[in-house]
């Protein structure tokens, strides 16, 4: 996987759970793009809950109408493969309810398929907040912490470090920390590098649009993440009418 200045085996990412943190303009939904593309080309669909239609221009069905069968959806994406973007821009209770149970659906399905799966989670703190329990709070926590055994990967992507719930944020394997000012999130970043805090300071400040320091398995380097460049080769799917089921 070419991430830029990054390289990474599939087998290294599959299963785990990736954070990308940083504040607004750092390149975290660039680096969340460029990640989904790579696992996306390698055969690995995604599935993007997407709040601000940001990602509508991967390779992967663009669905806004949630009418859909969430059941079915979950058993296109863990049967047939289907990368899907859950564009969110609505907000409203009925997407809410849709994101429920096609991660319930999702989390059954995946003790019968084989396959593995990654679910993308932009605004990460909005869905899965420190210090707050929601139904669907609890079923993406469980797929972040348990889903390693039925082939599920997480992505969560924040500019509020602090708010995303701990468990999940401290237990994530690799991550990709862009830029920070605020001292709580600085702090988020101290609590996860296994450095001086002068030095998290330090290295954090000399950050630029595109830069993270990316962690794993105890090491950190900084990296420089390719911009994000659409495939052209096969057309992207808006998929706007209700599925059939
Ligand atoms: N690695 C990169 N190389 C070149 N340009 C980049 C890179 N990463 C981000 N950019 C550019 O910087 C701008 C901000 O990037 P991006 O939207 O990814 O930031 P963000 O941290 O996700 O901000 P927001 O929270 O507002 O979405 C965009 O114009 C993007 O194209």
């Amino acid at each position: 996987m070419d991430l830029g200045s990054v390289q990474l085996e599939l087998r290294d990412v599959t299963r785990k759970c990736i954070a990308i943190l940083g504040i607004r303009g750092s390149g975290k939904s660039n680096t969340a793009k460029v990640t989904a593309q790579e696992l996306i080309r390698e055969g690995v669909p995604v599935v993007v809950v997407d709040p601000d239609g940001e990602y509508t221009n991967l390779q992967a069905k663009v669905r806004n109408n949630f009418s859909v069968s969430p059941l079915s959806l979950a058993s296109s994406v863990l049967g047939e493969g289907e990368s899907v973007v859950l564009d969110m821009n609505e907000w409203n209770q009925e997407a809410f309810k849709f994101l429920l149970d096609f991660m319930t659906s999702l989390w059954e399905l995946s003790k019968v398929y084989s396959r593995d799966v990654f679910i993308l989670l932009e605004e990460a703190h909005e869905f899965i907040p420190q210090g707050e329990r929601t139904e669907l709070s609890d079923a993406l926590t469980r797929i972040a912490l348990r889903g390693r055994k039925r082939g599920l990967g997480m992505i969560l992507v924040s500019q509020r470090s602090a708010k995303v719930n701990k468990d999940v944020l401290t237990q994530s394997e690799i991550y990709f920390l862009h830029k920070v000012v605020h001292p709580i999130d600085i702090k988020v970043y101290k609590e996860i590098l296994p450095i001086k805090s002068r030095e998290v300071e330090a290295t954090v400040k000399t950050l630029r649009t595109g830069e993270a320091i990316f962690y794993r398995d105890g090491a950190f380097k900084t990296v420089k993440i390719r911009k994000f460049e659409p495939d052209t080769l096969i057309p992207v799917v808006e998929t706007k009418e209700e599925l059939k089921v």
